[in-house]
């Protein structure tokens, strides 16, 4: 029987420049069950990612600091202001986010704000948890985020109101931010590529990288 799928984007869906495998296309509109896109992306990317899929919208975004699942109401956590609060204060720092104008990757965010990885990592850092924030590095940018949201905790939202167990999850990423979706599913699958975190964390490990290892590890998990 097929379980329904936590799987993350990028590193996971894509290959290294984040580009999306046109391969992963099908196995996604076609999974005979839930497919709960997990991501630190925001919140409009993997709304646009199921929509053009034609799946439900079922997503956890901005590592868990928005959760929507079509026809429900929409779940925001986080505490954006202190977010928004540290950018400031790490460009006042002289600083910045380090993303090319117009901003792509924070215009959207509703909970937590992204940092590109050339810019330092140890003044974002301290002046996060000045601010009760952390940092999680995804290996695509630095996430600044309210410590106690996180991916694991969107799951169980959407698994409640799915009427389904997390532990009926299997979920498939790459990074520190799917750590906690790894513990909260039933069972979880690095792709090779992973961190040492995501790798730590899972309970299988492929090994081929990026989406060749996603296929495989749907492979395994459908086969
Ligand atoms: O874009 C990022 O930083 C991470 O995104 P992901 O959680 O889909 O890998
Ligand atoms: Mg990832």
């Amino acid at each position: 029987m097929t379980p329904p799928l936590a799987v993350d984007i990028d590193g996971t869906l894509t290959g290294p420049s984040r580009a999306i495998d046109p391969r992963v296309m099908r196995v996604l509109r076609e999974w005979d069950d839930h497919v709960v896109v997990a991501t630190g992306k925001a919140f409009p990317y993997p709304v646009a990612l199921c929509e053009f899929l034609g799946i439900p919208i079922t997503v956890i975004a901005e590592n868990g600091g928005v959760v929507a699942v079509a026809g429900e109401e929409i779940v925001f956590t986080g505490d954006p202001d202190s977010a928004w609060a540290v950018a400031e204060e790490y460009e006042a720092a002289g600083y910045g986010l380090g993303w090319e104008e117009p901003d792509f990757v924070n215009r959207w965010r509703e909970t937590e704000i992204a940092v590109a990885l050339d810019q330092p990592l140890d003044p974002l850092e301290r002046i996060a948890a000045d601010h009760g924030l952390e940092v999680v590095d995804t290996g695509f940018a630095y996430h600044v985020k309210t410590p106690d949201v996180d991916k694991g905790k969107g799951l169980e939202a959407v698994a409640r109101t799915l009427d389904r167990d997390p532990a009926e999850f299997v979920a498939v990423g790459d990074s520190e931010n799917d750590v906690a979706t790894f513990e909260t599913a039933g069972r979880s699958v690095a792709v090779a590529n992973a961190d040492d975190s995501a790798l730590a964390a899972a309970d299988e490990v492929t090994e081929a990288s990026y989406a060749d290892g996603f296929l495989a590890a749907v492979d395994r998990i459908d086969g």
